[in-house]
This record gives structure tokens, sequence and C-alpha cells, in this order.
């Protein structure tokens, strides 16, 4: 073993005459002796006079810190084994042994703060909190903290997803880890891994589907399709059934400012999360995204590259002389079907917002002028012009984004004004 001060001064302390009956604390010892740099020892100290102290360790340092703090408290150690036992039982790590001791503060606090966090029934929330506890509080013992309070962070898994107490533990687990992952940390630096069980096959859902899956609605939200007008319930009734029979459809939303768009926008939304289906709200801009709940600017949610190795995937496109933007993805310009990938199974819709340079005049009187136009309404220009190698089967439509407000009087496509309807993907282009 290399010669440290530390080893060294274990050795003082099982050999030296003087040392084994001091029996000084780490931080004293240079008080006493002076360190030899060249030969590696310690030496009784003959003049001048110093103040001992030991190098600083943070508690997310984790043994480090806990052997701190041990030789901190134990006088005289001979050996790690000698700082590790106590009362004749020699612990596995320095942390066990500081618990041993009585020199960590008991987890009381952080179970009383997770008892008080129970009470709220947000097992995505505890989840979080669980791991924040893991990673900034120093825990003595993590797996306790967990087995106590396994069943209320697992009640989605059980109650919703019903899976079964062994499968929700390990998608606990999962779901923990990436949590701690998104703080630099694992299960493993917590002692917690030997609770995942290999043997159990179950695909991990990713972070975004249970972020996506665990959005809390608004109790207003939830009212307010009771409230929608005439209008406002077509267009609801219409959309909702598209996605619940999982028809893969287009919808248009128009009106002036002030009419109750988003009203709509934020009904469908409730009602599709609520059923634990995932409604991903998008805009081209952070202010359009931000009225949405959990919305997000598309190429923040798609990682569509704005300047990505030469394409520019956000493409403008013209309805009725106004500036739309494309986005990339279900909703796919012509020009980019190259680039088309599978779709996320894990997608049940696709809400995109389609933002105008120049907005209509408000209007007032809200709720007014709201049009609902179905996808099936447009004409369907010729597959021919698709690129061969594109899944032809996959795709249920296309339609003119120029066609939008004027679907009667279709004229012959410029391909880059185009998007494409993949089937079993219900998508709604809301203006
Ligand atoms: N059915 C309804 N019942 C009660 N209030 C409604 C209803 N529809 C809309 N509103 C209210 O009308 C106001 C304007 O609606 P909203 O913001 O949805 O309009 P918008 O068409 O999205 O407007 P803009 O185009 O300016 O964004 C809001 O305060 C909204 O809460």
């Amino acid at each position: 073993m290399a010669r440290t001060m530390l080893t060294q001064f274990f050795w003082m302390n099982a050999n030296h005459p003087k040392a084994k009956q001091q029996k000084l604390l780490y931080k004293n010892f240079p008080e006493e002796y002076v360190w030899d740099i060249q030969t590696r020892t310690w030496h009784e100290r003959k003049q001048q006079e110093v103040i001992g102290r030991i190098v600083i360790a943070n508690p997310k340092e984790g043994e480090r810190y806990y052997l701190r703090l041990l030789l901190s408290h134990i006088p005289g150690p001979t050996s790690y084994t000698y700082l590790r036992t106590v009362q004749g039982i020699t612990y596995n790590s320095d942390r066990e042994a500081a618990v041993a001791y009585g020199l960590l503060q008991a987890d009381d606090s952080n179970e009383k703060c997770m008892e008080e966090a129970c009470v709220y029934r947000m097992p995505m929330s505890l989840k979080q909190l669980f791991c924040t506890i893991l990673v900034y509080c120093a825990l003595a013992s993590p797996t306790e903290l967990f087995l106590k309070f396994e069943d209320d962070m697992a009640e989605d898994y059980v109650s919703v997803q019903k899976l079964t107490k062994e499968i929700a533990r390990q998608q606990l687990l999962q779901s923990l880890n990436s949590e701690l992952q998104s703080m630099g940390k694992s299960l493993h630096d917590f002692q917690l891994s030997h609770l995942l069980t290999a043997t159990i096959d179950h695909q991990p859902i990713c972070k975004e589907v249970q972020d996506e899956t665990n959005i809390c609605i608004s109790e207003e939200d939830l009212r307010s399709s009771a409230l929608l007008n005439t209008e406002q319930t077509i267009a609801y009734n219409q959309i909702l059934d598209a996605v619940f029979s999982n028809k893969s459809k287009s919808f248009f939303i128009d009106g002036p400012g002030g009419t109750g768009k988003t009203f709509l926008y934020r009904a469908i939304l409730a009602a599709v999360r609520s059923q634990r289906k995932i409604a991903l709200a998008t805009a081209s801009s952070d202010v359009a995204a931000s009225i949405l709940p959990n919305g997000q600017t598309a190429h923040l949610r798609f990682k569509i590259p704005i300047n990505g190795e030469g394409k520019l995937y956000l493409q403008e496109i013209k309805v009725d002389g106004l500036t739309l933007r494309s986005i990339k993805y279900n909703f796919t310009p012509i020009a980019d079907l190259g680039e088309v990938k599978d779709p996320d199974p894990n997608l049940d819709v696709l809400f995109a917002i389609l933002e105008v340079d120049t907005r209509k005049p408000a209007n007032d009187s809200y709720v007014t002028d709201i049009r609902f136009v179905d996808q099936s309404e447009y004409e369907a220009p010729a597959m021919a012009s698709l690129p061969s190698t594109f899944p032809i089967a996959n795709v249920e439509g296309i339609a003119r984004v120029t066609d939008f407000n004027a679907c009667h009087h279709p004229t012959i496509p410029n391909p880059t004004d185009m998007i494409l309807l993949l089937s079993g993907r219900p998508f709604y282009i809301l203006n």
C-alpha cells in the first residue's frame, strides 16, 4: 500500500510508543508530529507550534466525507478496519460505521419531509423529491427510505398502469435512475442498484414519455369542455373522435383573435391527457407555446436543428400570403421526405400551432368565428410526386397548405407547400 500521511498516521498509532499513548485525532496529529516528505514518515515535532487541520470533504463526495467524519471523531485509529469497527462489529462502509457511532444525523427529517409530501399523492413529484434528498441530503440509508416510500412513489404504476408490485418496483427504480442521471448521479451512487433485477423483461419508459403522461391538468381545463359553445363543441367532438378512434386526420382551426381557439385547444389537451394519452403542444415561438399547458417550441420538442449541417429544416410556407413555419416530423414538407423517420409509436397526437406573421383583427365578441375543416375535404395530389424510397403505405393523404383557406379551388400544387398526413398519426394544425 502506498505510504500516505493517513496510512502513516495509522502506523504511528499502532507502533510509535508516544503516539500509541496519546491517541490523537487525525486533525491534531500535525500539532505533535511533522510529516517528512522525503522519507514519507511522521517525526516528533521539536520546534514551532502549529494548528492541526484536516482537508474539507463535501457530503456529496460520499465515502470520502464519511471517512473524514470518522477521522474527526475517533482518536488513535490504527487502520481503516479500526475506524469501521464499532462495538466489535466491523462495517462494510465508512457511512455505516458513522451511523453506528451516532455521528450522522438520523434520516428522520428526510422521512418527515417525504411523509408530508405523500399527502398530496403526486407520485412524480414524490420521485423528484426522493432524488433531491438522495443527491443533496447525504442520507445514511437510502435503501431504508426507498423501502418506506416505495408504494407511494409507485402508486401510479400500480393503480393506473396496473403493473404488478415487482414490475412497478423495477419501473420505479428505472424512473428514479433517469431522474438521478439528470442530476449527474445514478442508483449505483446510493447503493440502490442491487434492487434492480435484470431478469424482469420490462421495457423502461423513456423520461419524455413519463413526463408527458404525468402532466398535471388544471381543474379549469378539465371543466372547460362543459363550457364550449356550439362551434367549439363541433370541433372538440370531431377532433377527439379522431384521436380516440385512432384515425389519421388533420384539422385546421381558424378564427379572429379572441374567439376562443386557445380555450378549445386547452379543452382538447385536457381531454387527451386525462386519458393518459400523449398530446404534444407545440408552437413555433416561445410566446405561442407559453399559452398552452406544457407547450414547447417545435424545434425544442423535436430537436429540429435550425442551423444543422447545411440543411435548414424549419422551412417557411405561405398560407394566404402569410408566413407559416413548417414542422419536420409528422408535419413534413414534401421537400424533406427523404428525412422522414418512422413516427414514434408513443406519440398519439401531434399538436402544431402555425404562427402567422400578421394577425387578423381582434374580435370583441369572442367565439364567433371558429371554422373547422376536415382533411378529407382536401384534394390529394398524385402520389407519383413522392420519392420512390418513401413508405407510401404510411401516407394517408397530402394536403396543400395553401388549400386550407381555399380548399374548393385547388391549383397545381407546389411540392414545398404540401404536408403529408401519415396514417395512425392524428394531428392538428391550429392557427
Ligand atoms: N366557451 C367559452 N366559455 C367561456 N369563456 C371562453 C370560451 N371560449 C373562450 N373563452 C374566453 O374568451 C377569451 C378569449 O379566448 P381565447 O384566448 O381562447 O381566444 P383565441 O382565439 O385563442 O385568441 P387569440 O387568437 O388572440 O390567441 C379567453 O378569456 C377565454 O377564456
